[in-house]
């Protein structure tokens, strides 16, 4: 397991035909106090029900999905409808569309309000998502470890410390072969809010 600086770039390539990419400064004004403000002001912040084993809780953490009308997530039993881009957010995108080459037509916001807010080991691997999506990742406000591991097999877990205003695409088969997630950190007293951008087909 490695831990690198925060402030470097890093690429590894994740087996069998992986890639994940973290760039520490990519949003605007980074380490991009203000854009985190704005979102937390002006986004839907809402606590969804969620099924684990048969039973509804809450979601540990705030979310609102925004996209192009029409477009419709489904994961964890929820089928979220995206509600509208707001402005700032699509030039949010249009930062991550150049960084990375890549179009998204959605994004998935996630407002963890401290260290108690977490999500578990998932992937990003929704049908609507295509066989092999990238996903891309802004991270704002505090810093926290996000995690990934093997599905099955002996390869090395992985982590990455994300800071405010960087940016992480997972790409290839990243979401076929491993599980990502981000743990509590009771430590942690900050809010931090993440914007995964997607390609979604209906
Ligand atoms: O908050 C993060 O960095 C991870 C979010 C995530 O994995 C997701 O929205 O699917
Ligand atoms: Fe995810």
């Amino acid at each position: 397991m490695s831990i690198e600086s925060v402030d470097s770039a890093r690429i590894v390539d994740l087996p069998p035909a992986g890639r994940v990419e973290y760039r520490p400064c990519a949003a605007p004004g980074c380490p991009s106090r203000e854009v985190f403000e704005r979102l937390r002001d002006d986004l839907d912040w809402r606590q969804l029900p969620v099924r684990t084993f048969g039973r509804a809780i809450a979601q540990p953490r705030l979310t609102d999905f925004r996209g192009e009308a029409g477009i419709r997530y489904r994961y964890s039993g929820l089928t979220l409808e995206a509600r509208p881009w707001t402005a700032h957010l699509l030039r949010l995108r249009e930062v991550v569309e150049q960084h990375t080459g890549q179009r998204f037509n959605s994004v998935l916001c996630n407002l963890y309000r401290d260290g108690r807010d977490y999500m578990g080991w998932h992937a990003d691997d929704e049908p609507e998502l295509g066989r092999e999506p990238v996903i891309a990742s802004l991270s704002f406000g505090a810093r926290r470890r996000f995690t990934l591991k093997p599905r099955s097999g002996e390869a090395e877990r992985l982590e990455f410390e994300l800071a405010s205003g960087s940016l992480l695409v997972m790409s290839g088969d990243v979401q076929r072969f491993w599980l990502h997630q981000l743990p509590r950190a009771l430590r942690v007293r900050d809010a931090r809010i993440n914007l995964t951008f997607r390609y979604i087909a209906n």
